[in-house]
């Protein structure tokens, strides 16, 4: 049996929860997070959409023309996501200009690392990067205020179709690859999932 989306999920399904239930998202939902935490993972989260946009561009130039449609659409969608962090960052009064965490520099570096793999481990790769935020921000159930505008952005079904076309893409290609390349892309899903928890954990932490 080669390897899909759901496969990595089935077969990594304790890790994977690892990375899309934290504290961090409980507390949200319950309106219990601190705002030095949430502050923590708003910026550092700027920082972090600013590389994954360099990563996705790379993506867009690895992958086949008839996949253009859905990165393209995801590009665009990333310049709005950072003009809106920006405005939520100026509401809450935050200073953006501030290094990366150790944690979310790890992750940059990561999907750097991405653009000397295979297409197939790329697109994988984007795809775990996304539903990641998909469930992560649904699961815990509707956010009160001021956080229910963060959960709607990952968890809307516009999204959720981004993510199931992003999919589709990533189990198309594994298809036809290599044995050598969909383990390279199970180990990319890992990184992923591991990446994600790390995230929840080092904002959770802070303060
Ligand atoms: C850490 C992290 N993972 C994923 C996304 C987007 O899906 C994000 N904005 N931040």
């Amino acid at each position: 049996m080669g390897v899909t989306c759901q496969a990595l999920l089935r077969n990594h399904a304790r890790i994977w929860q690892q990375g899309i239930e934290h504290p961090f998202l409980r507390q949200c939902q319950q309106g219990t997070i601190q705002p030095v935490q949430f502050d923590t993972w708003l910026v550092q989260d700027y920082l972090f959409v600013q590389e994954f946009t360099r990563m996705l561009a790379r993506v867009l130039g690895a992958a086949p023309f008839h996949h253009f449609p859905v990165l393209l659409n995801g590009l665009a969608a990333l310049k709005e996501e950072l003009a809106w962090f920006e405005l939520k960052a100026t509401e809450r009064q935050l200073e953006l200009d501030v290094p990366q965490q150790s944690t979310c520099q790890q992750y940059g570096e990561f999907m750097a690392s991405l653009c000397t793999t295979p297409y197939p481990v790329q697109v994988t790769a984007l795809w775990a990067i996304e539903y990641a935020y998909n469930q992560g921000w649904q699961l815990p159930g509707p956010m009160p205020e001021p956080y229910a505008e963060f959960a709607a952005r990952w968890g809307n079904p516009g999204f959720t179709e981004y993510v199931n076309q992003l999919a589709q893409q990533a189990d198309e290609v594994l298809a036809e690859t290599s044995a050598m390349t969909q383990r390279q892309a199970e180990a990319a899903f890992l990184r992923v999932a591991t990446l994600e928890r790390d995230f929840w954990q080092m904002a959770f932490s802070a303060g």
